[in-house]
């Protein structure tokens, strides 16, 4: 099974995944200077003030936060998106130490760890699955997040991890709204892209914010004693480095909402 192994990593996803070497891969390096002011390209509107968050859950490749999404009660719209898209799930990738860790990099620049807002087009597919594999079914926010003071909203989610350790645990998590998550300035780079892990469908607008919030190497840590592995597994794991590297932008154009 696909992992972050040297056996079964990032560079051996396309052989059970061949669209791994496809033209609208991610992640991406950003190049703010090569990316184009598009002023045509209205702010991006965060629509969480009546999201359902419902359960926090370890999946073996992530942590993840699931919302209810049968209704549109959490959306984003605006910025390059036509449509509202449904906020379905939140999750992060981080390193093992330092910087290092998101998935995105801004000319090279790398950071601890980067958050996922994943969104679907629920105007459009009956269900994220069929959102999944359309070229215009998914948006997803990029955050990244950097080593510095601790971040009060994140407190929610770190003072959780120690309940989902182990692959395939499952708890709930009520009340929660990941507003708290994001920086104030939404100023963000766009391009279309895919998912990062397989199956890499290239079905994903993606929407990178430019500012990073701040999070504690303490609150970093607690990301650190996750584990890949299963309860009943000997050989333990930490869960650290679920980062898929930059892929190529293969003629794509970046755009930016900010000059
Ligand atoms: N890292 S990412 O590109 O934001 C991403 C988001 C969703 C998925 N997959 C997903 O949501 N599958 C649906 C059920 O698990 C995979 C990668
Ligand atoms: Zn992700």
């Amino acid at each position: 099974h696909w992992g972050y192994g040297e056996e079964n990593g990032p560079s051996a996803w396309h052989k059970d995944y061949p669209i791994a070497q496809g033209n609208r891969q991610s992640p991406i390096d950003i190049v703010p200077t090569e990316a184009v002011y598009d002023d045509s390209l209205p702010p991006i509107m965060v629509s969480y003030d009546h999201c359902t968050s419902l359960s926090i859950s370890n999946n073996g490749h992530s942590v993840v936060v699931d919302f209810d999404d049968g209704d549109g009660r959490a959306v984003i719209k605006g910025g390059p998106l036509e449509v509202p898209y449904r906020l379905k799930q939140l999750h992060f990738h981080w390193g093992g130490q330092g910087s290092h860790g998101s998935e995105h990099t801004i000319s090279g620049k790398t950071f601890a760890s980067e958050l996922h807002l994943v969104h679907w087009n629920a105007a459009k597919y009956k269900t994220f699955g069929d959102a999944a594999v359309a070229p215009d079914g998914l948006a997803v926010l990029g955050v990244f997040l950097e080593v510095g003071d601790e971040h009060r909203g994140l407190h929610n989610i770190t003072d959780a991890l120690y309940m989902v350790k182990f692959k395939g645990s499952f708890v709930d998590f009520k009340g929660f709204n990941p507003r708290c998550l994001l920086p104030s300035n939404l100023c963000y780079w766009t391009y279309p892209g895919s998912l990062t892990t397989p199956p890499l469908h290239e079905s994903v607008t993606w929407i990178v914010l430019k500012e990073p919030i701040g999070v504690s190497e303490k609150q970093m840590g607690k990301f650190r004693m996750l584990l890949f592995s299963g309860e009943e597994e000997e050989d333990r794991k930490r869960m650290v480095n679920n980062f898929r590297p930059p892929q190529p932008l293969k003629g794509r154009k970046v755009r930016s909402s900010f000059q």
